[in-house]
């Protein structure tokens, strides 16, 4: 199943994946050790130099909500800006938006829900207020030319309603492309998808527009996220989220797991003859310094097999 799976992203003509690092705001906003704005800055200029192109920085969100981001000035004009390399940040309004643009952003993000409940725990309204909150957001980021990238949550299950349409999933992300998002991340929120729901909920959402439009962001709760990554692939998707190390969660999703870990998205990515352009060695470095600062141990089975004698292939 797993080798048919490869053959598969292989015939598909899948040369490169473009990975979106999303460890210092996906990862950090929920680790219980608030760190210092110098050792995110620390993390996101090591992540600069290991050939990622796109390393979401932070969030404009309020600091009552999610403290762990509340140095997001601090940090978006503190980190040493590669060229090339983008620095999205997440903007849930206006407000945010105005924020993120006088700190410097060039890249933002609004993140809506497929789910009403986690909506409404998440940004406070509901899915519909979310997106009128978004096209002013939209509006002005077009006047001042700033990228919008649209996040999707709760593509599979929401921790609140169960399992989640995919209907609902594909009218959120097209209502996020007609206000004009160039590409939308599909965010397993809870990890709870499999290869099987996942193919459900593609069918659905590529009837919205073409492949390149989307992203995949695979929590890995339940140990599915390289599974579904891989089968998302095989779809003709190409630009995958992850996080170094398997950082973080969601606050509004209690007890899901952190991000996919890009250390090994990137020896699977690696291993199916799929270009990245990024340095595996450099980015388990980055994974071991923010774990050490952190004091956890790493997420990433590639990161810690290397901490043993095994070889890398
Ligand atoms: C969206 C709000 C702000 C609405 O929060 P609200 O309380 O409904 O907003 P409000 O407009 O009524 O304002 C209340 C207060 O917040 C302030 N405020 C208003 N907006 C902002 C802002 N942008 N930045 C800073 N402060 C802000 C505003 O000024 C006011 O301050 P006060 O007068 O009380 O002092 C709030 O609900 C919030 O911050 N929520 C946090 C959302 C969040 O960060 N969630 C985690 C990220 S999403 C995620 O992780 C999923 C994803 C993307 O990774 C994909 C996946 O895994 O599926």
């Amino acid at each position: 199943m797993l080798l048919k799976s490869i053959s598969r992203v292989i015939k598909r003509n899948l040369s490169s994946v473009r990975i979106v690092e999303v460890g210092p705001r996906d990862g950090l906003q929920n680790e219980p050790k608030v760190l210092p704005a110098s050792i995110k800055i620390e993390l996101i200029n090591r992540l600069s130099k290991t050939g990622l192109k796109s390393i979401e920085a932070t969030s404009f969100v309020s600091a009552k909500w999610v403290p762990q981001m509340g140095d997001n000035t601090e940090v978006l004009r503190g980190i040493e800006k590669v060229e090339g390399v983008s620095y999205p940040v997440l903007t849930p309004n206006l407000k945010g938006f105005e924020a993120a643009l006088e700190a410097g952003a060039k890249e933002v993000a609004v993140f809506g829900a497929a789910s009403e409940s986690f909506t409404k725990k998440n940004v406070n309204c509901s899915i519909k207020e979310s997106i009128e909150r978004f096209e002013s957001v939209l509006k002005a980021a077009q006047n001042n030319k700033v990228k919008v990238r649209g996040y999707v949550s709760t593509v599979i299950g929401c921790p609140y309603e169960g399992k989640i349409k995919p209907s609902a999933v594909a009218m959120v992300s097209e209502k996020l492309l007609a206000l004009g998002c160039y590409e939308i991340s599909l965010g397993d929120t809870i990890g709870v998808g499999t290869p099987g729901t996942f193919k459900e909920m593609l069918n659905e959402v590529l009837k919205v527009d073409s492949v390149d439009k989307f992203a995949v962001h695979c929590h890995d709760t339940y140990g599915q996220a390289l599974p579904n990554i891989l089968t998302s692939l095989e779809f003709g998707i190409s630009v995958v989220d992850a996080s170094v190390s398997g950082l973080g969660g969601c606050p509004y999703a209690r007890g899901a797991s952190g991000n996919a870990a890009t250390e090994d998205v990137i020896y699977m990515l690696n291993g199916c003859g799929v270009e990245t352009g990024i340095n595996l060695d450099l980015l388990i470095d980055a994974g071991k310094y923010i774990c050490e600062e952190l004091g956890r141990p790493s997420e990433s089975k590639v990161n810690r097999a290397t901490r043993k004698i095994q070889p890398k292939l």
